[in-house]
């Protein structure tokens, strides 16, 4: 008879749409490998998420959080699953992340995060050279002179007349496997609207299009602040809802938004691999 495997318990969360499987490694052993987190992340033969969440302990901080994308491929930063992770241990956190320390505070059925500072150095995002990341002279079609910036990870920042119209679904991949970005990068396009807000569309790293995605609205916001578009605080308006980001020159960006528990199982990991 085969032996009962061990089983894996997680979370299933989200923040508006982004989603993400969460692993607490605090509480039993678990060793992740990039074609783990793809099969977990697999939406045919896995749980499905956009991104998973391994939660370690932190020597820094009260908790350390790893994070993967659908592809398997580990990165430096989610914002939306910072407030997810905030929501799950209680009432304040001081979050680890590889791309810098977060520190989130849970409100109601959300949380708001300070972010840090972000990076505006080219060498920073990263860039394969030297260029002003405020006013690249480097385009894509109908994408042209984006804005750079790191929040954690890499984001490009592209301000058109109407985001709804671009077609991100072609353009974004070829942005995000282009040499300029070494480490490649995640894909926003953003208009000002009417009312002061800014819409996005998010072609993110390592998964594709998204519902929403945390650092990309902070990157946009950076953004257009940069470009003086929008001062002080802003809604960010993406498709699976909105969130609040505020950012003035010099110091940590902000963001508050929903994060959202659906469920709590255990899977048998060998029926993945
Ligand atoms: N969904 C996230 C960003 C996740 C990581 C990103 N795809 C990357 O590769 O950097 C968010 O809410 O910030």
């Amino acid at each position: 008879m085969r032996p009962v495997s061990p089983k894996l318990a997680f979370h299933k969360m989200h923040g508006l749409g982004n989603d993400f499987v969460v692993i607490d490694a605090r509480v039993q052993s678990v060793t992740m490998t990039e074609g783990l987190a793809r099969a977990l992340a697999d939406r045919h033969t896995g749980i499905g998420c956009d991104q998973l969440i391994l939660l370690e302990p932190s020597d820094t901080a009260d908790i350390a959080m790893r994070i993967f994308n659908a592809d398997g491929s580990e990165v430096e930063a989610c914002g939306n699953a910072a407030r997810c992770v905030t929501q799950l241990i209680g009432a304040e956190a001081m979050i680890e992340t590889p791309g810098g320390t977060i520190y989130g505070k849970s409100e109601g059925g959300g949380a708001t995060l300070d972010m840090g500072q972000p990076r505006l150095d080219w060498d920073a995002i990263p860039l394969a050279y030297a260029m002003d990341t405020l006013d690249m002279p480097v385009g894509w079609d109908a994408l042209e002179n984006p804005v750079a910036v790191n929040v954690g990870n890499p984001h490009l920042v592209f301000f058109v007349d109407n985001a709804d119209t671009v077609d991100l679904a072609r353009l974004g991949p070829i942005i995000e496997h282009d040499p300029l970005f070494p480490d490649r990068v995640n894909v926003n396009v953003a208009s000002v609207e009417p009312d002061g807000s800014l819409k996005l569309h998010v072609w993110e790293r390592g998964v594709g299009l998204t519902r929403a995605c945390g650092t990309g609205a902070c990157a946009t916001m950076v953004a257009a602040v940069r470009r003086k578009l929008v001062d002080g605080e802003t809604v960010v308006r993406l498709p699976g809802g909105a969130l609040s980001i505020a950012w003035t020159p010099g110091e940590a960006i902000r963001m508050t938004g929903p994060a959202i528990h659906v469920f709590s199982a255990e899977i048998d990991i060998e029926m993945l691999l």
